[in-house]
């Protein structure tokens, strides 16, 4: 590592970072303290905890959630390095978990998954996922990496399917998760709780979905920014569901007081 960036002037905290003068310079860390982010045509680095002066401004080359091994090996064919970062250092197997057997027939199928959902067959997709939660949960948790590959992959599928409480079924399942493998704010984590938030105001449970729509807000604004256009389209339809909130509950009031008069 020769050329890397850190802070110079004081702490930062959730705050965009702005444009450097190459991004392409910034090292990997698989926790990093920033993420990059298209805000309309503009690239932003935005910092995603607090981040000390002087401390090397890092983002992460691979898919954080996934398991070391596979970090390192992606790392290694793709950027021709060993990674030895802290997290490498002291990762625990909370990817996974116990139930070895079981978790590798999960993860031996993720290549058939991923080519049936390029493909768009659909149906099919779902037919897999769901076998295969069926033979494997509760066995395999949802919090083995791998189950929430499928829980995605079968989220998406029932979405494609116009199959709404399904997907919702399954994306709920994906939230804990989420929690787990991404620790700090996290784009992946902020654009699931959309995803599910949405799915909890189509199928009509506006009380919850306004507090999903609130927990996507409070990611996205740190890994998005507050002008990014999905955080207007969170806080619209944040608005809509506390209108919807409101007006149920006045509607409420309004029968127990007719109630009452009869
Ligand atoms: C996009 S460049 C990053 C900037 C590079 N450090 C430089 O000085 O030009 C990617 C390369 O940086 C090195 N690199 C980035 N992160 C690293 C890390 N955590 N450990 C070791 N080498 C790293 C690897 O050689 C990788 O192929």
């Amino acid at each position: 590592m020769c050329n890397c960036f850190s802070v110079s002037d004081g702490e930062l905290q959730n705050v965009g970072l702005g444009l450097y003068p190459s991004m392409s310079l910034l090292n990997h860390d698989c926790r990093p303290n920033c993420v990059m982010m298209f805000s309309r045509k503009k690239l932003e680095l935005r910092a995603v905890r607090r981040i000390q002066q002087h401390e090397e401004l890092c983002i992460s080359y691979t898919d954080i959630s996934a398991p070391r091994v596979e970090r390192r090996t992606q790392l290694m064919e793709q950027f021709y390095f060993l990674c030895q970062c802290q997290r490498c250092s002291d990762d625990q197997n909370y990817h996974v978990g116990r139930g070895a057997v079981k978790w590798t027939i999960i993860r031996d199928s993720i290549p058939h998954l991923e080519s049936l959902r390029h493909e768009e067959k659909w149906a099919e997709l779902q037919q897999v996922c769901q076998a295969l939660i069926c033979a494997n949960s509760p066995a395999v948790p949802d919090s083995n990496v791998y189950m929430l590959r499928v829980l995605d992959s079968l989220m998406d599928a029932c979405i494609s399917l116009s199959q709404y409480e399904t997907a919702l079924k399954y994306g709920t399942r994906t939230l804990n998760a989420y929690v787990l493998h991404y620790p700090d704010p996290h784009p992946s984590h902020a654009v699931e709780l959309l995803r599910v938030a949405k799915l909890q105001h189509y199928c009509g449970d506006v009380e919850q979905a306004e507090k999903t729509f609130t927990q996507a807000y409070k990611v996205m604004k740190v890994t998005h920014g507050t002008d990014h256009p999905l955080v207007s389209e969170v806080c619209r339809k944040l608005a809509e569901c506390q209108a919807e909130c409101q007006a149920e509950c006045q509607a409420e009031c309004q029968a127990e007081c007719q109630a009452e008069r009869l």
